[in-house]
């Protein structure tokens, strides 16, 4: 059998009195793009700060490729890439500085004007981070996230608030990422049905269903994905965890 490119193992992180990601596991095959579905406050975006080793988990383990992103931390830097909600980067560097910063942090970047291509901001090269605008700084952020090749890429609500255009054209970016091995959260459903290779859906940090989108909405005998997750949650697909006890 390959060796997984992420494999997570029974991961479990809690928050006081939140239990966040509770026995989770999944493993992503080199060049298959995996969905991480939920409502808010589903866990999402906490099993990705662990497979990125920004946080440790409570039991269980993560391993990138076979190593350890919290003791091997240098060594998987250089092989994921993470693009994160609302990245922090400098506001007063322009794009054209940002990408050069990034890319000196590889051994082996992308060129500046590939990636800067690559989500169309061959325009903005000397425009500030913060004169952009939400959608062009997010593009930003998925092109730092692919500036090192990494062979592990990471992303977190790739194309919400961009427009139509933008959606399809960072859809083709992730589409020509054959090699790469992708986690996705997502919320968008026609984003998840085009991307991912499988999805794993997370209802109070558990996974609840796993499969191909296909298998998923077989497994709920629904019409389509966003029927599936409705039935399979029990939630709207913008609803929030934290207030499903409010009646
Ligand atoms: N730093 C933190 N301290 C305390 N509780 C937290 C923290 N981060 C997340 N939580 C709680 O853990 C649970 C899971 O949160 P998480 O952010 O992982 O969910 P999510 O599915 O990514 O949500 P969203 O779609 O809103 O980003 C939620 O109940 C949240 O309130």
């Amino acid at each position: 059998m390959t060796e997984p490119a992420v494999l997570v193992e029974n991961i479990r992180k809690r928050y006081k009195d939140t239990v966040a990601v509770d026995d989770v596991s999944f493993r992503v095959d080199p060049g298959e793009v995996l969905g991480v579905l939920g409502v808010n406050g589903a866990g999402k975006s906490t099993t990705i700060e662990l497979v990125a080793g920004l946080r440790a988990p409570d039991s269980g383990s993560v391993r990138v490729l076979g190593l350890d992103p919290r003791k091997d931390r240098k060594a998987v830097r250089q092989l994921l890439g993470v693009q994160l909600q609302e990245a922090q980067l400098h506001d007063a560097l322009t794009v054209s500085e940002l990408v050069d910063m990034y890319r000196s942090f590889y051994s082996d970047p992308r060129s500046a004007d590939e990636v800067i291509e690559m989500v169309e901001l061959g325009g903005k090269r000397d425009t500030r981070f913060e004169s952009l605008s939400g959608g062009q700084q997010q593009r930003l952020s998925i092109a730092l996230a692919l500036v090192g090749r990494p062979r592990v890429v990471i992303l977190d609500e790739l194309t919400t608030g961009l427009d139509p255009r933008a959606r399809r054209r960072i859809w083709a970016a992730i589409e020509a990422l054959t090699e790469e091995s992708v986690i996705l959260v997502s919320h968008a459903m026609d984003e998840v049905q085009r991307l991912c290779d499988r999805v794993v859906l997370l209802d109070a940090g558990r996974i609840v269903a796993e499969g191909t989108p296909a298998d998923v909405v077989s497994q709920a005998g629904a019409a389509n994905l966003e029927e599936a997750f409705v039935a399979i949650t029990g939630h709207d697909l913008d609803a929030d965890e934290d207030e499903e006890d409010v009646a």
